[in-house]
């Protein structure tokens, strides 16, 4: 029988996010940069004797049939025609409905980690196109690199960028991404860029201005975060962030943020190239 296998499912940011368009289906063409972060959940997979899986989540509620871990079980034991015989627990530790895409994340380390396991040779683009059928930001955990991507956020082109810190807001309020995706008055006409790693810096989210008129907390948030450098909303929000030049600088603004929303939570994570979910399946397999 294979050994536990313990491994992490990060967070992202979106450094910018154009919306260029809306297909027929109702799922919009974007243009995209994501960040892989070094902050995550983690997912301990435990090999048991019957065929079948045993979901336990550290947020009870979150211990249902349609988790995405739960989900992703059920995929890749069609894929292969067996009922993988597991025990997989999951300990949240982002921040749920915040952008940060912790969800789609520990979807993807599910598949990952269980192609692993127990050894199913599935590769990556099946395990990509797998991923895509759970949600739109599911492939580029599956990738596990920073990248470009466009199409419905599945067309992804590695890039590597300097693995800076940022210091990310949450203010406590919950965005839904179908919401905001479906709203009126959101503006879906950004022009198509090029491949451009400089518009982490000069992009900007098409949600920002749309989420900020909704949400009085996030735009309060804005407010004050603009005392320390520009910050930039992630995916559809909660969360917003600012790039910092290092930890220490990190560290300072963190401080003083959340002295100053003391109903947010503040929190300075290292950005990576890699995801730490592939630093950890690469360095089990040295
Ligand atoms: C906002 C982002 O997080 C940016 O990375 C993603 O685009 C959202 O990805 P996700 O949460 O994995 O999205 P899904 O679970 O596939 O879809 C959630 C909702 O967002 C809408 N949606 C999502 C992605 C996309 N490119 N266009 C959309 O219109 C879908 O219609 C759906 O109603
Ligand atoms: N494993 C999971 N972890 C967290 N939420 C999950 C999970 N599975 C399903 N969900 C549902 O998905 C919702 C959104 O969670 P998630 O943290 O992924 O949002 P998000 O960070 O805004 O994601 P995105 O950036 O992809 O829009 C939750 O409120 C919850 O109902």
């Amino acid at each position: 029988m294979p050994n536990t296998l313990t491994m992490p499912a990060p967070a992202k940011l979106n450094r910018f996010l154009h919306i260029t368009g809306r297909r027929p289906d109702g799922y919009h063409e974007l243009q995209t940069l994501f960040q892989m972060l070094d902050w995550s959940d983690q997912l301990t997979f435990t090999p048991t004797s019957q065929p079948g899986l045993l979901f336990h989540c550290s947020d009870p509620a979150l211990e249902t049939d349609d988790n995405l871990v739960a989900r992703a079980y059920r995929l890749i034991c069609e894929q292969v025609d067996q009922e993988l015989p597991v025990s997989i627990h999951l300990q949240k530790f982002l921040p749920m409905g915040g952008g940060l895409g912790g969800g789609s994340s520990d979807a993807a380390s599910t598949l990952l980690g269980l192609n692993q396991l127990f050894n199913l040779n599935l590769d990556q683009p099946t395990l990509e196109r797998l991923g895509r059928t759970l949600g739109a930001d599911v492939p580029v955990f599956v990738r596990g690199q920073t990248a470009w991507a466009e199409g419905i956020g599945d067309k992804l082109t590695p890039i590597a960028l300097d693995e800076l810190w940022h210091i990310i807001v949450h203010p406590n309020v919950h965005v839904s991404t179908a919401t905001l995706f479906s709203h009126p008055e959101l503006t879906r006409d950004t022009p198509v860029s090029t491949i451009q790693p400089e518009l982490a810096i000069h992009g900007h989210n098409d949600f920002e201005p749309l989420v900020r008129r909704l949400y009085p907390q996030i735009d309060q948030a804005f407010e004050c975060c603009q005392d320390y450098g520009n910050a930039r909303l992630t995916g559809t929000g909660a969360c917003l962030f600012m790039t910092m030049p290092d930890q220490a600088s990190a560290e300072n603004v963190r401080h003083s943020i959340q002295d100053r929303l003391p109903d947010a939570n503040v929190y300075a994570v290292r950005g990576r190239n890699l995801s730490p979910a592939h630093q950890h399946l690469s360095a089990g397999r040295a």
